[in-house]
């Protein structure tokens, strides 16, 4: 059932800056029924605002909103597991399947202290519009658990897994919901999930993406989301006559999105001017040798290692960001955390002259700071399109599983460059028609192709 509408008199805070009538008592319904989910309900705003010109133009497409808020399904369940000492632990497991319009549902899975239905909520809803820009057969959900692998052992990591995946094979499969990794969901978690999965469902199937190689994953999965920025960053420079040949960037992070991304950047010719992590950066002024590179990769490769360690650049400690580096910047690429670009890091860096901002990672600028680019006239790329590498190469697993073949590296690497393309087009031609910017145009075209299925399917 879609949500009530709602009295949007009760909600002027939440319902600032959006003027459509109908637009208003919809999120008034999502926010009078959920009142106390945040980081769901931000997300709908965000969104929301965007598709305000949609709605001007084609108001019977409200009703689709109305729907796609509320989930096709949410499941929560109990997690018990046995620690090292022999005592029973209990953790809270989530699975919200938002939107199957387009295809099988699909998303990641979060193991991290303090993940509730609200963040699930809100990354499913991100998931809805990030899988449709693709457009690929993708529908979307996301889940997890308030259970924190730091600092657990390895054998409670793979108890616990167990036990996860004992109540949630019940909801998923191939073809009909197929989890992959997030934040504390790694191969090692993924391998565990996959094996208890095929024991109690008696079958092999893409059941779950991100495996390991020689178990049905795929080459360019761990390289996806990085490699897909940078290919997405190189359509819109090719759209403005320009390229990424010597251009200074920063990057944000040092794990797998920032690495890769860093990669892809030097394959490029761009320089890299600087990686961090959550203690401080590294900053090479002429921009990090591939050998470099390597060194941050091996030193991060240990689950303790810090940048501190580096040999070859000047260290910066005490929490600092690569946003401050004292010298010209072309482009910024936030590939660690959520909210680490906020309003003064972004004015740092249009003083710098940066014109170009791509999101690895998911929500790492607050509002106030893409409000700054956008006065600034930088390019922001919202993580909803740029960073949708991951889950199209996760796709290709899917594919590669369901066909019994493994395609070789460089094929896997074209078919993301190509779907890379396809997401900037998709978002820029959505920014045109409606004239309106790319972060919104995005916004719109995820939004448009989920909410023609979800009309033509009987507004289900
Ligand atoms: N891995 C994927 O395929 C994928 C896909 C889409 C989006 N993302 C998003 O990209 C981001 C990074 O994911 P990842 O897979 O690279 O994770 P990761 O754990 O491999 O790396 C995260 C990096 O961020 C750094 N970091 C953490 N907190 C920080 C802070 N406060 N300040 C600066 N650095 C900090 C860590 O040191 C680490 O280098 C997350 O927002 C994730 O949701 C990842």
């Amino acid at each position: 059932m879609a949500p009530k509408k709602g009295d949007d008199t009760k909600h002027d805070e939440y319902l600032k800056g959006i003027k459509h009538d109908g637009l208003r008592a919809v999120l008034a319904g999502v926010a009078d029924r959920d009142p106390d989910q945040q980081e769901f309900l931000s997300a709908v705003h965000e969104v929301a605002k965007s598709l305000e010109p949609v709605f001007d133009k084609k108001p019977e497409l409200l009703k689709a909103l109305e729907v796609l808020c509320e989930p096709e399904r949410q499941i929560t369940f109990r997690v018990p597991w046995i620690d090292d000492k022999g005592e029973v632990q209990v953790n809270r497991g989530f699975r919200v399947q938002f939107s199957s319009a387009l295809g099988p549902y699909k998303g990641g899975l979060r193991f991290r202290e303090g993940v509730n239905l609200s963040i699930i909520k809100f990354l499913g809803f991100e998931q809805t519009f990030k899988n449709a820009i693709t457009s690929l057969p993708m529908g979307s959900a996301k889940g997890g658990s308030d259970f924190e692998p730091k600092g657990k052992s390895s054998s409670e990591v793979q108890r616990f897994c167990q036990s996860f995946m004992t109540e949630l094979h019940k909801y998923i499969g191939d073809r009909r919901d197929t989890p992959a990794g997030d934040i504390g969901v790694g191969p090692t978690e993924i391998g565990y999930l996959f094996g208890q999965y095929k024991r109690i469902a008696g079958v092999w199937n893409a059941a779950l993406t991100g495996k390991g190689l020689g178990f049905g994953g795929s080459f360019i999965r761990p390289e996806a989301t990085g490699y897909g920025v940078v290919f997405f960053a190189e359509a819109a420079l090719k759209d403005r006559d320009d390229d990424l040949k010597d251009k200074r960037c920063v990057v944000s992070g040092s794990g797998n999105v920032a690495s890769y991304c860093a990669m892809m950047l030097l394959r490029k010719g761009a320089k890299v001017l600087a990686l961090s992590d959550s203690k401080g950066y590294v900053y090479v002024e002429d921009g990090l040798t591939e050998d470099q590179l390597k060194q941050v990769l091996e030193i991060k490769s240990n689950h303790n290692g810090s940048l501190e360690d580096f040999d070859g650049g000047k260290y910066v400690g005490d929490r600092a960001k690569p946003w401050e580096i004292d010298t010209e910047v072309d482009m910024a690429f936030p590939c660690a955390t959520q909210n680490e670009v906020d309003e003064e890091d972004a004015k740092q860096l249009t003083q710098h002259g940066c014109k170009f901002l791509f999101e690895g990672a998911n929500m790492p600028c607050t509002s106030s700071a893409v409000e700054h680019f956008e006065k600034e006239g930088v390019l922001y790329a919202p993580g909803k399109a740029s960073n949708a590498g991951g889950v199209a190469v996760s796709w290709l697993e899917m594919v590669q599983n369901r066909s019994g073949l493994s395609w070789e590296e460089e094929e896997v690497e074209s078919k993301l460059e190509e779907i890379m393309k396809g997401v900037y087009e998709s978002a820029k031609s959505a920014a045109e028609e409606y004239d309106t910017n790319l972060a919104a145009g995005a916004n719109i075209a995820g939004f448009l192709k989920v909410a023609d299925a979800v009309m033509a399917e009987g507004a289900v």
